[in-house]
């Protein structure tokens, strides 16, 4: 449910922890900073009517004087504001990005599996980037603009408690009045656009991971067709903000020169009274009509504070989601490797896809798994490493139920090889280390060995350094899935899950790995899901799935 605004900034502001005496700071230079140059142009103005025969309490040269000093202790007044404001922004940005990354770990994979990664992207560079406006150009200008028009509608005060009336209600006008208009008239169109710029970038990258396809079955035009399609939604919803925007910004500007104008015909009716001298009609005009700036600032926020609200939406509905699995820290470490399934029950949604399914995990033992697809073979091995939890039922590791072992101990116990072997925008060695953090170059390379992928890459031109990604494609399915392998066997972990980890090699190098597999055997247990009746040779006892996960004979 989409929360208020009121409670967007309140989760926003819990951040604030730390950076109030910043923030107190950047207000308090802000308002001597507001107040001198409205001051500035109070004084110009005196020295202009002096010379127009007017005469003061404050002499020409006095009025020089303050003038030059004001207009250069502005300059670092509103520089020390800037400097506080941003120094909190973006600090707090660094620790806004910490605590979505940590958040993301702990959804990850349960409830990432689903989401628009696209969106995902513009969750945590754009949205978090625009947070920016709340905290450095947000908070303070609110602080700044009631200080500084508490401070004027006092001064407005000693010409005539009138003007101070009419200078009071001016700052509400342009200060909260149309804000809040203005904020009603961009309702929706931040949140639309920020999610219309989520989802196509979802979409564009959900359509170059799959460009192959897209040129195979000639989807350029209509891929091209859907594009245009939603640049068209995103740049309506520009058009429409920026449209907003200018109607906003005229509005203010209308309301700035009503109400100066209407303080002059205030001060002509006080002067034709004889009440006050036509020098302070003139005085009070200008010091109205100059001292809108910070009220502006909140004006003008009216429109640019709804994107951010927006963005402050989806980054705390990020930080707030729950996940799946609640990752355990203060847990049991287990020494058994052994695992078995005791009567569970599994649903993603609403089909169940395993119901009351039981299997032994001995130790040093090799059980396989096959059945159709789309029986659930992939999701007992997920429920085995607890990235899914089970509804009913327990999978025990040792004695220990999985939902009770420290996470960390857990994935120390178990290796997974997953159906695609996901590269990463790294070198091909550090690509293979990510199985041990602090396994030696012997270690990698034995690894590779086993799973006879050494050769291959010690025959490209950069060996081991050779960036991932500049093979690209060039990487065939069975040299990835070869890279798999050598990461299981680098974890060298004493359960070994492999999800079809031969589905796309040769008939000579699934012998090797099946061979590397068997010499292995009895330092490990391994549960092997294969659609290749060759492969399943290596497994002790194997499993029939559709047949209700009963061991069948070999
Ligand atoms: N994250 C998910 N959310 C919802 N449904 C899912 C999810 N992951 C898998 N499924 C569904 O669960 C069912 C079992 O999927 P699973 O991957 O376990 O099958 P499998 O037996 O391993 O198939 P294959 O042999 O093709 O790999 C499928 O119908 C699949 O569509």
């Amino acid at each position: 449910m989409k929360r208020s605004n009121v409670k967007i900034m309140r989760g926003l502001l819990r951040f604030m922890n730390g950076m109030y005496g910043y923030m107190s700071l950047a207000i308090l230079l802000g308002v001597i900073g507001f107040l001198c140059s409205i001051l500035l142009t109070l004084w110009a103005s005196m020295m202009l009517l002096t010379l127009l025969g007017f005469s003061f309490s404050l002499s020409f040269m006095t009025c020089s004087v303050l003038l030059l000093v004001m207009a250069f202790v502005r300059g670092f007044l509103r520089y020390g504001e800037q400097a506080c404001n941003h120094y909190i922004a973006f600090h707090l940005l660094a620790q806004i990005r910490e605590q979505v990354f940590a958040a993301l770990r702990k959804l990850c994979p349960a409830k990432l599996e689903g989401k628009g990664k696209g969106d995902l992207i513009a969750v945590i560079t754009a949205d978090i980037e625009l947070l920016e406006v709340f905290y450095a150009h947000t908070l303070s200008p609110i602080a700044i603009a009631f200080f500084v028009s508490l401070v004027l509608v006092i001064l407005f005060y000693q010409f005539h408690p009138l003007f101070a009336l009419w200078a009071f209600a001016s700052y509400v006008i342009v200060g909260i009045v149309l804000p809040m208009r203005i904020s009603k008239m961009t309702k929706d169109i931040g949140m639309r656009q920020r999610q219309a710029s989520g989802a196509l970038s979802s979409f564009v990258l959900d359509r170059l991971r799959g460009l192959q396809e897209v040129l195979q079955y000639q989807q350029q035009q209509p891929l091209l067709w859907t594009l245009k399609e939603r640049f068209v939604e995103l740049n309506t919803l520009d058009e429409q903000f920026k449209k907003a925007s200018g109607k906003a910004m005229g509005m203010t500007n209308v309301c700035i020169m009503t109400l100066s104008m209407g303080i002059f015909v205030l001060g002509a009716f006080l002067y034709e009274q004889q009440i006050i001298s036509f020098a302070q009609v003139l005085l009070a005009f200008i010091l109205l009509f100059s001292s809108f700036g910070p009220v502006v600032a909140l004006a003008n926020l009216g429109t640019t504070l709804q994107q951010t609200f927006a963005a402050g939406e989806r980054v705390l509905s990020l930080l707030e989601e729950t996940p799946q699995v609640e990752e355990v820290h203060a847990g049991k470490w287990v020494s058994g490797s052994e695992m078995q399934v005791d009567h569970i029950c599994f649903a993603y949604e609403e089909e169940m896809i395993l119901k009351d399914v039981s299997l032994q995990v001995p130790f040093g033992k090799t059980i396989g798994l096959y059945g159709r697809s789309g029986c659930g073979k992939s999701t007992l091995l997920k429920l085995l490493m607890r990235f899914w939890d089970v509804e009913q039922g327990k999978i025990l590791l040792g004695d220990v139920d999985v939902k009770k072992i420290n996470t960390k101990a857990l994935r120390q116990k178990q290796s997974y090889m997953t159906q695609e072997t996901h590269l990463f925008h790294d070198t091909l060695f550090e690509n293979i280390r990510i199985a041990k953090a602090d396994a030696t170059a012997e270690e990698v390379i034995a690894a590779c060995k086993k799973a006879h992928i050494h050769e291959h890459i010690c025959s490209l031109p950069k060996g081991y350094d050779t960036m991932a990604s500049e093979l690209g494609d060039s990487l065939s399915g069975g040299e990835k899935q070869r890279i798999g392998l050598a990461r299981a066997f680098l974890h060298d972990a004493p359960l070994l899950f492999l999800d079809e980890p031969t589905s796309n090699l040769d008939s000579l190098n699934e012998a090797k790995i099946l061979l590397a597999l068997a010499q292995d055997e009895q330092k490990r247990s391994v549960v092997l899901v294969s659609h290749r009746a060759s492969t399943m040779k290596l497994a002790d006892t194997i499993i029939n799935v559709e047949k209700g996960w009963k061991p069948c004979e070999q």
